[in-house]
């Protein structure tokens, strides 16, 4: 599903941020993405949101080269991308239903279609009953869990989190990686780069190391949980 041959990235204004690094992800596996801060992690997820280019090499997705995309289809493939931040990102002066909706809005769906994805996608984070909610009133790891509805309704074939429980405590941190995973069972492809050892132990998947833009190790971990 994600399939990174011999691909760099340099910035202009600074050294290569990702080198010639090269790795393969199939469809439904989860991953854990760790370095430390500047080995190339955020630049890693960037490439395949297609918000940068490499510089050199190939990624390919879903056996597509990136590079041979036609412009005209980049709406549709980030559609396919479903992307979860640290700080969620949401929109406090709208509630819970706008806020999952809103990528469906732009992307001119029906309202019917809208609220039948929108409710369907809460209640996969288990929030259907906080829909007419602002997320404001809501706590940490739910409106974690409203970014993450907000990331597949669209029903992405990939989803890529950044941090995504940078702000949570231990208990809140492992829901939402449960989340992940169910994610991964449906066949969606799931890559989470983060700094939290515990949570990437506790969770046995593989793990991606990179160091100065390097993949200097690559541990498939047993799955002893399916
Ligand atoms: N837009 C940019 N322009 C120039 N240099 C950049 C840009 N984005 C990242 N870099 C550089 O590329 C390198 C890798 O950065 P990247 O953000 O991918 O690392 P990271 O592992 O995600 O770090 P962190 O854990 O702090 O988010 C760093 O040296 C960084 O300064």
């Amino acid at each position: 599903m994600i399939h990174f041959d011999k691909v760099s990235k340099r910035y202009p204004t600074a050294q290569e941020a990702l080198s010639g690094l090269s790795l393969h992800m199939d469809a439904g596996e989860m991953a854990f993405l760790t370095g430390h801060s500047g080995a190339g992690k955020s630049t890693l997820l960037k490439l395949i949101m297609l918000m940068e280019r490499p510089t050199q090499g190939q990624l390919l997705i879903n056996g597509k080269n990136l590079g041979r995309l036609h412009r005209s289809q980049i709406p549709y493939y980030r559609r396919r991308v479903g992307v979860v931040f640290q700080n969620h990102q949401l929109l406090f002066d709208r509630n819970v239903f706008d806020n999952v909706a809103l990528p469906l809005q732009v992307s001119g769906y029906q309202p019917r279609e809208v609220g039948r994805r929108v409710r369907a996608a809460l209640d996969k984070v288990g929030l259907l009953n906080k829909e007419k909610h602002n997320p404001i009133a809501l706590s940490g790891g739910e409106q974690q869990r409203v970014g993450i509805a907000r990331a597949v309704v669209h029903k992405p074939r990939i989803l890529l989190a950044d941090e995504p429980t940078g702000n949570l405590d231990p208990e809140l941190s492992a829901e939402i990686m449960t989340l992940f995973r169910q994610f991964g069972e449906l066949g969606v492809t799931v890559l989470v780069a983060t700094h939290d050892v515990d949570l990437i132990t506790r969770m046995n998947r593989r793990q991606l190391h990179l160091q100065q833009g390097k993949l200097v190790s690559d541990e498939a971990i047993a799955d002893v949980s399916r």
